[in-house]
C-alpha cells in the first residue's frame, strides 16, 4: 500500500518533469499502481486508517508524486455528507487531456495544498472554472468529462503534476490574494 514515505517532496527532480504518455491498454503494473493510488486517497480520508498509517488527507494524487513519471492521476472527491453518499468523482485517469475550458477562471477560497509540499503556501491559485477532460480508464475505455467547481480544480492540480507544475507556480507573488477580473472564488 502507498504511505507517506512513498511520496516525494518538492526539490525532487521528478516533480518538475513532463511525464510520459502511456500506451493503451496499460500494463498490469501500471493498472496496479493506479488502483493503489486511488486506495491511498480513500485511506487518507478515513480517520482511523489515516491515524493508523499517519496519512495526510488528499483528494487527488498524480503518479509523479510516487516517483513514477507517467501520465496517470487518481481523484477521490467525497460527497458533501462524508461517507454517507456517493463520492462526487472517484476515478483513475490515464493520459488525461484538457480539450476545452471556460474563459472564466476560478480558485478555492482556502487556496490549495499538496502532499509533495510540507509547508503552507497561502494565496489564490487561478485555474479554469470549467474544463472538458478526455482520459482512458484502467480498462482502456476512453472517457470525456465536463467538470466545474471543486472537481475541476482538483483535476487541474493533478494534471499540473504530470506537466511538472506545482500549485504555487500560479500564485501571484506580489499579491497572493489578487483577484483577477471575473474570478470565481469557490468555498
Ligand atoms: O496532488 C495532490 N495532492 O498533492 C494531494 C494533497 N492535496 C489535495 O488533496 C488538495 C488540497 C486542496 C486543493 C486541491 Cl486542488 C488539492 Cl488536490
Ligand atoms: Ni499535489
Amino acid at each position: 500500500m502507498i504511505t507517506m514515505k512513498d511520496i516525494i517532496k518538492e526539490g525532487h527532480p521528478t516533480l518538475r518533469l513532463t511525464a510520459e504518455e502511456l500506451p493503451i491498454p496499460v500494463s498490469p503494473e501500471v493498472k496496479q499502481l493506479g488502483k493503489d493510488m486511488l486506495t491511498f486517497l480513500i485511506n487518507s480520508q478515513d480517520p482511523e486508517l489515516a491515524e493508523k498509517y499517519q496519512l495526510r488527507a488528499g483528494v487527488g494524487l498524480a503518479a509523479p508524486q510516487v516517483n513514477q513519471s507517467i501520465r496517470m492521476i487518481a481523484v477521490h472527491i467525497p460527497g458533501i455528507e462524508e461517507g454517507i453518499d456517493e463520492p462526487i468523482l472517484s476515478t483513475v485517469m490515464i493520459n488525461p487531456k484538457i480539450v476545452s475550458h471556460s474563459v472564466q477562471n476560478a480558485c478555492l477560497a482556502e487556496g490549495e495544498g499538496c502532499l509533495s509540499v510540507d509547508r503552507d503556501v497561502p494565496g489564490y491559485v487561478p485555474r479554469h472554472s470549467r474544463v472538458t477532460v478526455t482520459y482512458y480508464d484502467l480498462e482502456g475505455n476512453k472517457h470525456k468529462k465536463r467538470l466545474k467547481n471543486y472537481p475541476a480544480i482538483v483535476v487541474q492540480h493533478e494534471i499540473d503534476h504530470i506537466n511538472g507544475i506545482m500549485f504555487y507556480d500560479h500564485i501571484n507573488e506580489e499579491s497572493p490574494y489578487y483577484l483577477e477580473e471575473g474570478m470565481d472564488v469557490i468555498s
